[in-house]
């Protein structure tokens, strides 16, 4: 089974739930009046997005957008590709990205960006995790879930080549998965 992969747990689902619906109070009292569009970034935000918007207690809309800077294994290729776009116009909105993770920064600097050039509002960021230390770029979230240590992280969306995603808690892997699967 797959907790017989991890190493250690850093966040347990209890504590991703708990902080879930904190950060969901305090946008319920932000955007109240305001019809925010909460903007996932796929593939790794859908377990946080799912978390967070349920606990949101206002008016909001929902879009989705892939954007890809990773291609297999722990390390990234440096280039954020926009893969699928979103459906609604931005223009005058007030947007919320949520994200997974910020690591080097360098995909949400991309995204803050375009959505600001095509006139938005304003633009804020939710991650569930920040890894202040990978940071190669200057962005920084609006609401941070968990401020973590640099190392490779799996769980809630966070994937290792597409697995793990899955868990239901943040945590590292062992290192024979790594050897295993490359
Ligand atoms: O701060 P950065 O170094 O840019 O890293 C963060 C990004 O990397 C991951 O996405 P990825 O491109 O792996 O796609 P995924 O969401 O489908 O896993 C993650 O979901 C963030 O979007
Ligand atoms: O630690 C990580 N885990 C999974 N995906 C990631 N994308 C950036 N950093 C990470």
């Amino acid at each position: 089974m797959l907790e017989k992969t991890i190493k250690k747990v850093l966040v347990t689902e209890e504590e991703i739930c708990a902080k879930s619906r904190e950060i969901g109070q305090i946008l319920t009292q932000e955007y109240k009046d305001k019809n925010p569009l909460m903007v996932a970034i796929l593939k790794g935000s859908v377990p946080f997005f799912a978390e967070l918007t349920k606990r949101i207690d206002t008016h909001i809309e929902m879009d989705f957008m892939v954007v890809s800077s990773y291609h297999g294994g722990t390390s990234s290729s440096g280039e954020v590709k926009m893969i699928k776009d979103l459906d609604t116009s931005v223009e005058g909105r007030d947007i919320v990205i949520v994200e997974d993770i910020i690591d080097t920064g360098r995909t949400l600097l991309y995204l803050k960006q375009l959505l600001l050039h095509r006139k938005a509002k304003s633009v804020k960021i939710v991650t569930l995790v920040d890894k202040p230390e990978g940071r190669v770029v200057e962005i920084e979230a609006d609401y941070v879930g968990f401020s973590l240590p640099n190392e490779f992280l799996v769980g809630f969306g966070l994937d290792y080549d597409e697995h793990f995603r899955n868990l239901p808690y943040i945590g590292i892997l062992k290192e024979e998965v790594y050897q295993t699967k490359d």
